[in-house]
């Protein structure tokens, strides 16, 4: 950085002539320094607000340098981009003095408040400047020798101004790099934990986000790719960056991706249109590419096999080794089980090893359909059937299937009306596209999963008894996540696949025990969803239980008897910090989540912490 200084005594720089020239253009006077433009203890609050980011990260900065040059008569002032001071730190006898000419929190710096001085001549200077004596603009001001550095953002904006004062006689040459080197760790602490956020908050929409996402540089080699994507072309993050993308994707034309074409791609054997997510527009540098699978249900294939079924739970074991002899048979299975515990892995699974296993398998939710389209998603539909019905009709589910597996998840939530067609279709082996009359001969296999139980259903007159035993060739009953003795294989399974995993993502005692005892209400699923953001969050490092507790949803009994065992707030105050602890805790540190949680502004929850030494 560039500086502005005038080794005491030296004849008057150019840059304190300027600025002299300045102040008395704006009519001030050096002997009168009328000018008192002070915050009120309220106005200061809230700037200090405003600016509570940039006071948590270099409080902590200014106190720790401060240690270190105290007793020496100085103090150090952190000023707003707008002049006002918000931080001092320094030794008593010397704030006194200060005091005496406004060098204090809440008083304006700028040179039109306070002429020729450190904080506004840098500010105006854009660089560091050192003010000794004389030099200041006004005379009460020449028992003092200040430096101030402006603290920029490299966008360019400026962050705030850091300033020395000392007794004019006190004066050391070292001021000027200490200035600079403290604005610097300032700067440095500011701008990494805008990047750690930034980048937390890129890396869960990137990692979470449902389809395969590539990023890609602009010779068009990948330089990072989501879970998904490393899902879909079955290759893990490190094998595959730095690789030209064409050779990942057939088909893709990277010039054409980069001017921001669709177009459509392949891999594997899958179809996907290729688009253009968010791109570097100014530099070109990257772009992030998003796949997405072609709609067309008779494109669809079956993507797990049994042997992507991890267990070593004996009630598991035995359940799968069934369902490969019943795969065998053509007859139609039942498979029930919570969410997330495999239904469907296990229903593509049996497809695979099947006598069907070259035709289509064909998924179907019934109960992410509306009750009203059910039917013409399941049999089809003929043109002019119903108002926004396709011009020239369309086949349903059960013809796309043909000669394959028709997988009905959720059948248990399918409206009655349907489950009495369904019924039809299954005894006739034909299906009749709704507003047709030409009945088309099917030939499919059924899987059926639900997360009910369909006798309850079936006494509670919500499913069709017949229907029940029509879909029950066979019922396969899948364990809850929770009973599985293979819980911690399972959890060390799913890190082990992590692309960023490295050697350091362990479990800890105490997170393995939590592993054991929580609910798992979302199974599978669920602990997938937990290890991987653990992994991230933990940063190369252990994950811990508190790590889990924070990103598990639900209340756990194992958490609530610890929640309990916390010992009760005994004022408003300890009860302020609890809270604020509590919601640090529950959003991992997330500065905003947090605040929002609170119901109050960002920055006074940084202000909060400040105050009262929370750390993240
Ligand atoms: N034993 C297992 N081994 C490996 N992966 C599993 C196992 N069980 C479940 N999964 C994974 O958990 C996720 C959820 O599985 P799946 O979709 O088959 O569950 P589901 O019971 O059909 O859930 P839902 O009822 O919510 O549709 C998938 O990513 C699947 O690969």
């Amino acid at each position: 950085m560039s500086v502005n200084i005038s080794a005491p005594k030296e004849t008057i720089p150019t840059f304190i002539q300027e600025s002299w020239k300045r102040c008395h253009s704006k009519g001030l006077q050096p002997r009168i320094m009328d000018k008192e433009n002070m915050l009120g203890e309220f106005e200061l609050a809230e700037f200090q607000d405003q600016y509570a980011e940039l006071l948590y990260y270099s409080s902590p900065i200014l106190e720790d340098v401060y240690s270190s040059i105290h007793g020496m008569e100085s103090i150090l002032l952190l000023a707003a981009p707008e002049g006002y001071i918000i931080e001092t730190v320094g030794d008593p006898s010397f704030i006194r003095h200060a005091n005496n000419v406004a060098l204090r929190k809440g008083a304006n710096w700028l040179e039109e408040s306070k002429g020729t001085n450190a904080i506004g001549t840098a500010i105006v200077e854009k660089k560091t400047v050192l003010i000794h004596g004389s030099q200041h603009f006004y005379q009460d001001n020449h028992f003092l020798t200040c430096t101030a550095t402006p603290i920029y953002h490299p966008d360019g904006h400026l962050l705030g101004v850091l300033n020395l004062s000392s007794h004019q006689q006190d004066y050391h040459p070292f001021s000027i790099s200490l200035v600079q080197r403290v604005a610097d760790s300032i700067k440095q602490a500011l701008l990494l934990a805008q990047t750690q956020k930034r980048e937390k908050n890129l890396y869960f929409i990137y990692d979470q986000h449902p389809d395969p996402l590539f990023t890609i540089n602009k010779e068009g080699n990948v330089t990072s790719l989501n879970i998904a994507a490393s899902r879909a072309i079955g290759s893990l993050e490190q094998t595959t960056t730095g690789q030209p993308i064409s050779s990942i994707i057939s088909g893709l034309d990277t010039l054409a991706l980069i001017k921001g074409l669709e177009q459509k791609v392949a891999i594997k054997n899958q179809k996907f249109t290729a688009q253009p997510l968010i791109k570097d527009t100014q530099h070109l540098s990257y772009v992030t590419l998003r796949l997405e699978k072609l709609k067309q249900i008779d494109e669809q294939t079956n993507r797990y096999h049994f042997s992507d079924i991890i267990s070593n739970d004996s009630q598991m074991n035995q359940t799968i080794s069934i369902a490969k002899r019943a795969a065998k048979l053509d007859i139609s299975l039942l498979i029930t089980g919570e969410s997330g515990t495999g239904k469907e892995l296990f229903a593509q699974s049996i497809h695979g090893v099947s006598l069907r296993r070259d035709k289509p398998f064909i998924a179907i939710n019934c109960s992410a359909i509306p009750e009203n389209l059910l039917e013409s998603e399941l049999f089809g539909y003929e043109k002019g059937a119903f108002t926004g019905a396709n011009s020239s009709g369309h086949k349903g589910k059960f013809e796309a299937a043909n000669g394959g597996t028709l997988f009905l998840d959720e059948i248990g939530d399918m409206p009655l009306t349907a489950q009495a067609t369904l019924l039809r279709v299954l005894q006739e082996r034909c299906v009749t596209r709704v507003g047709g009359n030409t009945s088309r001969p099917i030939d499919v296999r059924i899987i059926a999963a639900t997360n009910k139980d369909l006798q309850k259903e079936i006494e509670a007159g919500q499913f069709r008894a017949d229907l029940f035993f029509r879909l029950n060739g066979l019922t396969l009953k899948l364990p809850k996540l929770k009973n599985r003795t293979d819980l911690l294989m399972l959890a060390e399974h799913v890190l082990s696949y992590l692309p960023y995993r490295n050697e350091s993502t362990e479990l800890t005692e105490d997170a393995k025990t939590f592993i054991f005892e929580y609910e798992w209400p979302g199974n599978f699923r669920e602990l997938q969803n937990v290890l991987g953001q653990a992994a991230f969050l933990a940063n190369q490092n252990p994950i811990t239980k508190a790590l889990l507790v924070s990103l598990c949803p639900v209340s756990s009994p194992s958490r609530n008897v610890e929640e309990t065992k916390e010992q009760e707030p005994t004022s408003m105050l300890d009860q302020e910090i609890q809270l604020i602890k509590k919601a640090l805790e529950r959003t991992n540190g997330n500065i905003s989540n947090a605040a929002k949680q609170l119901k109050i502004g960002r920055n006074t929850l940084y202000r909060k912490m400040r105050t009262y030494k929370i750390m993240r």
